[in-house]
């Protein structure tokens, strides 16, 4: 049994969370000889709901935990960790547009991109999970500079967990026969979620599923999945989002098996022609706790040309994050 790591995750109180911290307590993520402590971030009228969450903790009997903290205070949230999932964030509902999150949302990624800086370690691994995702990861490693900035990454590995239930529902196979669909650009409706590297038993998803489908049902569904779980539920998707913070912050940990790859989304180095300095998702490989972007791939001219919508995004949302936290 190794010595106790520290993880924090914020937004403990709320939906994600009360799914995703089982996952994590229960071992499936750091492995199941790592000890954990885990910080429990929230907002002050918070602190109640999350007192019952420490409670069920407790009442877990998880043989890893060795400690539970929970608090309002992010310089103790942050305090030494080696795992941060920040998840504490206002969901959009009903009705709410995605520009109205941004405002909101962006300032506390500044916050905490800055108690992370001063309190945690420097190869923390942090995940944003909170939306808008992309734009929150970008903000939170300018706010701090003195953790590197492949250590800032935004969750689409929900959306690649989508696009292969849906190929593995098509194909009337077992999901786990659907390897390396790729999630490129943004965690929002212009993200493009592209099958043309995708396997399904070993042959490619291309020779076993029409292009027409491929090129726009797939696509849209996809795209329009969260939205479609807010329509039904009426709050937004809370286990399947767990699910996939703990899928890409466990892959983080332990690396990828030879010739898979996962669509991460990252701080861009201009691969594939994108620009850099926007937290753009990619798929990438993982040896020693490292991401590499997945290169070589080929881009036809309707991948390129969706490509092309969600940079467009992107860096709308860099520019309008940047106003906010400036007080413009
Ligand atoms: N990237 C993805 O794939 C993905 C998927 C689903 C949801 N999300 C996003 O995740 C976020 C959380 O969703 P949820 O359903 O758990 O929402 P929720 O409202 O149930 O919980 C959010 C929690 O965050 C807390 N919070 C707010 N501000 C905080 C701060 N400054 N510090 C710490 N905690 C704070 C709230 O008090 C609340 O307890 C939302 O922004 C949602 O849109 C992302
Ligand atoms: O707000 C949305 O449209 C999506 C919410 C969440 O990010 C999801 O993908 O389920």
């Amino acid at each position: 049994m190794s010595e106790p790591i520290r993880v924090v995750v914020t937004g403990a109180a709320g939906q994600i969370a009360y799914s995703l911290l089982y996952i994590i307590a229960n071992g499936e993520v750091f492995g199941k000889d790592q000890k954990l402590v885990l910080t429990l971030l929230d907002i002050p009228p918070m602190m109640g709901v999350l007192e019952g969450v420490v409670m069920e903790l407790h009442d877990c009997a998880f043989p890893l935990l060795t400690e539970v903290i929970p608090t309002a205070d992010p310089a103790v949230a942050f305090k030494d960790v080696s795992a941060a999932f920040l998840v504490g964030a206002m969901p959009r509902r009903e009705g709410m547009e995605r520009k109205d999150l941004l405002s909101a949302n962006v300032k506390i990624f500044k916050v905490q991109g800055e108690a992370l800086n001063n309190h945690a370690k420097k190869d923390v691994k942090v995940l944003v999970v909170g939306n808008p995702a992309n734009t929150n990861a970008l903000i939170c490693s300018h706010f701090a500079p003195s953790i590197p900035k492949e250590n800032f990454t935004a969750m689409t590995r929900l959306d690649q967990n989508r696009a292969r239930a849906q190929i593995a529902q098509r194909l009337g196979t077992d999901i786990s026969n659907v390897k390396n669909l790729i999630i490129w650009g943004n965690h929002s409706a212009t993200q493009y979620p592209d099958a043309a590297n995708g396997t399904a038993n070993g042959k490619p998803v291309t020779d076993l599923v029409e292009a027409s489908y491929l090129q726009s049902d797939f696509v849209t569904t996809v795209q329009k999945r969260g939205a479609a779980v807010i329509a039904a539920r009426k709050m937004s998707s809370a286990m399947s989002a767990a699910k996939a913070a703990a899928d890409h912050i466990r892959d983080w940990w332990h690396g990828t098996e030879s010739g898979r790859f996962v669509s991460m989304g990252v701080v861009s180095d201009g691969s594939y022609g994108i620009p850099k300095d926007i937290v753009f998702s990619f798929p990438v490989e993982i040896k020693n706790k490292q991401w590499k972007i997945v290169q070589g791939l080929k881009l036809d001219s309707f991948a390129r040309s969706k490509l092309d919508i969600t940079t467009k995004e992107l860096l709308e949302e860099k520019e309008e994050a940047m106003a906010v936290c400036n007080g413009n």
